[in-house]
């Protein structure tokens, strides 16, 4: 499915970029344990909007603001599980609604070109995100990737099952897992995919924060090869990771899969849990980001978009860069 996804977009697909801090840029106060999913119920509109300025921009792949929607999460603010769940399937729902509405603009003739390149007619996916454990902690700890003794592989798989498998009966075309922390998250969502026979295909995408390890300390490769392994899983990467650890990353997950690399690096700043800041770090803007690609490319992705801080002018210069080459 990916290769012939891959195929048709020319070999070089692009991701959407950061989607919670883009509707924080657009005013939203996501300072709440449901982070961007806080706007399906207050904002779905915005939501909605976001998904469009990335597919203006030029992505192939929008992923949809369940990153922090659990079930759990819901329950927590006072809705019902019924409730819950019809919001999590809302998410895919909204991403859908924006990729009609986005094709059906281009049919009329608007928006079908990127410095006057036809970019209309090219496929679209919309892929369901599914956050990590620790992202619905909110409590820092899907940065660290330590979940303690107490949280066994059964923990996460009990954690993570109804969700996935009320995403994957959502109209979505796959699933991302994002910003994993460790192998024991990513065991579990294989063992999910598989019990469950879930019958769209899955990415699983790391973080890791010195550009070896995933953040826990789990190796890359022992967590890429745990993707390898699962047949559901179409493609592995990294995202929300800063831009300079990428490409040794490529090279790691590369000794360990031949499924296609995806990857969606944050803007290089580091996030500041104690003060809730993002502190600039690296150099930051589209232009340096961008001037990675093309040698991320080299190193064999074959997916490209943005995580936490870029924003669709970075996807934008991203759609611009694979076009040229
Ligand atoms: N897709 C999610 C977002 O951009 C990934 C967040 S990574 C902490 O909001
Ligand atoms: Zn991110």
């Amino acid at each position: 499915m990916m290769r012939d996804f891959l195929a048709e977009c020319g070999g070089c697909a692009v991701v959407d970029g950061g989607f919670a801090t883009e509707l924080q840029r657009h005013g939203q106060d996501l300072n709440d344990p449901l982070w961007s999913a806080k706007c399906l119920i207050s904002s779905p509109q915005l939501v909605r909007r976001v998904h469009l300025d990335y597919l203006e921009a030029g992505a192939n792949v929008i992923i949809s603001a369940s990153y922090q929607a659990t079930i759990q999460g819901f329950e927590a603010k006072g809705l019902s599980a019924e409730e819950a769940e019809a919001l999590i399937k809302r998410s895919v729902e909204i991403a859908c609604e924006a990729r009609q509405i986005y094709l059906q603009r281009c049919a009329k003739g608007c928006w079908d070109f990127l410095d006057g390149r036809e970019i209309a007619r090219r496929p679209i996916l919309v892929a369901a995100s599914v956050g990590s454990y620790g992202a619905y902690l909110a409590d820092g700890s899907e940065y660290s990737g330590n979940y303690g003794d107490s949280v066994t592989l059964e923990t996460l798989k009990n954690f993570h099952r109804k969700r996935v498998q009320i995403l994957a009966n959502s109209g979505a075309d796959l699933i991302a897992f994002e910003t994993i922390p460790n192998k024991l998250e990513a065991q579990a969502y294989a063992e999910i995919l598989k019990e469950e026979n879930i019958d769209i295909p899955a990415w699983f995408s790391f973080s890791s924060k010195d550009g070896i390890n995933a953040v826990s300390g789990d190796s890359i490769t022992e967590c890429g090869s745990i993707a390898d392994s699962c047949n559901r899983v179409v493609a592995v990467g990294i995202n929300c990771t800063p831009p300079r650890l990428i490409h040794g990353l490529i090279l790691s997950i590369k000794k360990v899969t031949n499924k296609p690399v995806v990857i969606y690096p944050n803007s290089g700043e580091t996030y500041n849990a104690e003060t809730k800041q993002w502190e600039e770090s690296e150099s930051k803007t589209d232009e340096d980001f961008v001037s990675y690609v093309g040698k991320w490319r080299d190193a064999g992705a074959c997916l490209f978009g943005g995580c936490c801080r870029t924003t669709p002018n970075t996807i934008r210069a991203i759609s611009r860069v694979l076009l040229e080459n």
